[in-house]
């Protein structure tokens, strides 16, 4: 027999191939949906036995059709960013949770990616399952990514590749996620509902590091606090920590603590758990809460000295007697807790959250439920606060926020006024600044500057705080007067009064 040449060889296969491609197109269109799939698991099963190539299905829904995969999820991160600079079809959605148009690959496109010098082909593809006879719903379509490799890559791509796309798939979503501000509120009134639940808005404050008035030096310690940590996993995992640090900020009302923590948040991408501890019932709910909250958050709980009774505690104890006092500071902060747990426990039908709760929370429960979270403490009043729960370890970082310096006035003044670098007015506020008794708020410095009508300029404003400056070094002159013919006339201890004057105003 002679040979065939190659011309007729392509001429057969490609005969071949069209009868099958056409013999396919007829099976497709006529064929009933239970007959195709037996053709087609049969049809895999041959090709199986000479085909090099490996298959995985990523599915959208699995088992439970209620909840998406969340691999599916991640790969069709994954492969926005790649896909879209190499995709000819791409489909453009705004979801719920992003911020930003995703782009994704339309249906049945293809895309290349390469990994370690492996060449991985994805594409995105769905099924359609007809309706069932008599039944209600409609056909069902199901979405899956496939990818296909050589098989000598198998391991790799199955125990990396995998994991890769996976874990950048979930970063992707994290930074186009929408973030959102938790706030803790009462539950529904029926009986079984009355404990306090989570709700959330979206998290869309416009604070940052850059626009706070903060001396730059701490600007910058502060900030490269913060990415350290949040680019230390493995070190936590190293030292055998939960991966979490605690900050305190303190000082006095409007000096930025609020602020600072928009700005922390925005920093790092992360949502934030405004925990209100007068809302909670006890440190069940407490502890119920905090087991909600998720990975990449901070957990601030403002006027921590307002919201709880940290004093009454250990004054209680303090009262006792002298000799108490010292055995007490001997005792570790875990005796403490510890006591106070059992004291709790013994008056549990009306207990409030405790100081033992709390410090419980902060150390145990908390470090268990691993991720990437920040714990922030705010007050006014730093020295009010019980020492266990501020100790480092608990507080890693005490933060002083204070009133405004002439170099965080300037921040304002540029955020404010546009004025960057020097103006004639300058040399007046820094000077009275600088003056021992004359202590703005940054929030009273940014009202001053704030233009009250559009005719308003930056002369005006400037003015207008100079003019505060001056008020304010008037009232503090006055009223170290008055404090002098005070003590002149045996006026007595009248620190505790004023104190609870100041006190009054902040809490
Ligand atoms: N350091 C700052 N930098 C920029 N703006 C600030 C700063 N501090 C305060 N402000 C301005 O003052 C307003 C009030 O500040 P903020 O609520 O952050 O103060 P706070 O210290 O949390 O006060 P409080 O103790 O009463 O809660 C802010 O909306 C902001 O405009």
């Amino acid at each position: 027999m002679v040979p065939p040449t190659m011309t007729e060889m392509w001429t057969t296969m490609g005969s071949t191939l069209a009868s099958f491609m056409f013999i396919w197109a007829i099976i497709r269109q006529y064929c009933p949906y239970e007959v195709r799939r037996y053709f087609e698991k049969y049809t895999n099963r041959i090709m199986g036995c000479f085909y090099p190539y490996i298959k995985i299905s990523i599915h959208e829904f699995t088992g439970d059709r209620l909840k998406r995969s969340e691999a599916y999820a991640a790969v069709e991160a994954y492969l926005s960013v790649n896909s879209s600079k190499t995709a000819k079809r791409l489909k453009a959605e705004m979801t719920r949770d992003s911020n930003n148009l995703v782009l994704s690959m339309d249906e049945y496109e293809r895309v290349t990616d390469e990994f370690r010098g492996a060449k991985i082909w994805w594409v995105s593809s769905k099924v359609v399952s007809p309706s069932r006879p008599m039944s209600y719903y409609p056909e069902q379509e199901k979405r899956y990514y496939r990818l296909t490799f050589h098989k000598r890559y198998r391991e790799m791509i199955t125990e990396k590749y995998l994991e890769h796309v996976v874990r950048e798939g979930k970063e992707i979503r994290m930074r186009n996620r929408q973030r959102k501000l938790y706030t803790n509120s009462p539950g529904y009134k029926w009986p079984s509902f009355k404990q306090t639940m989570w709700s959330h808005i979206v998290f869309e404050h416009p604070a940052t590091f850059e626009t706070m008035a903060l001396e730059p030096e701490k600007k910058q310690e502060i900030i490269e606090d913060l990415l350290t940590f949040s680019k230390s996993k493995d070190f936590y995992a190293r030292i055998g920590k939960a991966w979490k640090r605690g900050y305190l900020l303190y000082g006095p009302p409007g000096t930025g603590k609020s602020t600072m923590i928009a700005a922390m948040a925005n920093l790092l991408n992360y949502d934030v758990y405004d925990l209100e501890l007068t809302a909670v019932k006890d440190n069940t709910e407490l502890r119920k809460l905090l087991i909600e909250t998720t990975s990449k958050s901070i957990i601030v709980i403002e006027d921590i000295d307002c919201s709880l009774d940290l004093t009454g505690q250990r004054k209680k104890k303090a009262e006792k007697s002298s000799s108490d006092d010292e055995i007490e500071k001997e005792k570790s902060d875990k005796e403490i807790s510890r006591k106070e747990a059992k004291e709790d426990s013994n008056n549990s039908s009306s207990s409030k959250v405790t100081l033992s709760g709390l410090l419980n929370f902060i150390d145990g429960l908390w470090s268990a439920c691993g991720g990437e979270r920040l714990i922030v403490f705010t007050t006014n009043y730093v020295e009010k606060l019980d020492p266990a729960l501020i100790r480092r370890g608990r507080m890693d970082k005490h933060i002083e926020l204070s009133y405004c310096s002439f170099k965080g006035f300037k921040v304002l003044a540029k955020n404010y006024l546009r004025v960057e670098d020097h103006h004639p007015m300058f040399d007046t506020i820094q000077r009275l600044m600088e003056e021992e008794d004359t202590n703005i708020t940054p929030a009273d410095v940014a009202e001053n500057l704030m233009p009250k009508s559009p005719s308003d300029d930056a002369e005006k404003c400037l003015t207008s705080l100079i003019q505060a400056l001056q008020e304010t070094k008037d009232e503090a002159a006055k009223r170290k007067a008055e404090e002098l013919k005070k003590d002149g006339g045996g006026g007595g201890d009248d620190d505790d009064d004023e104190h609870e004057l100041v006190k009054g105003k902040y809490c």
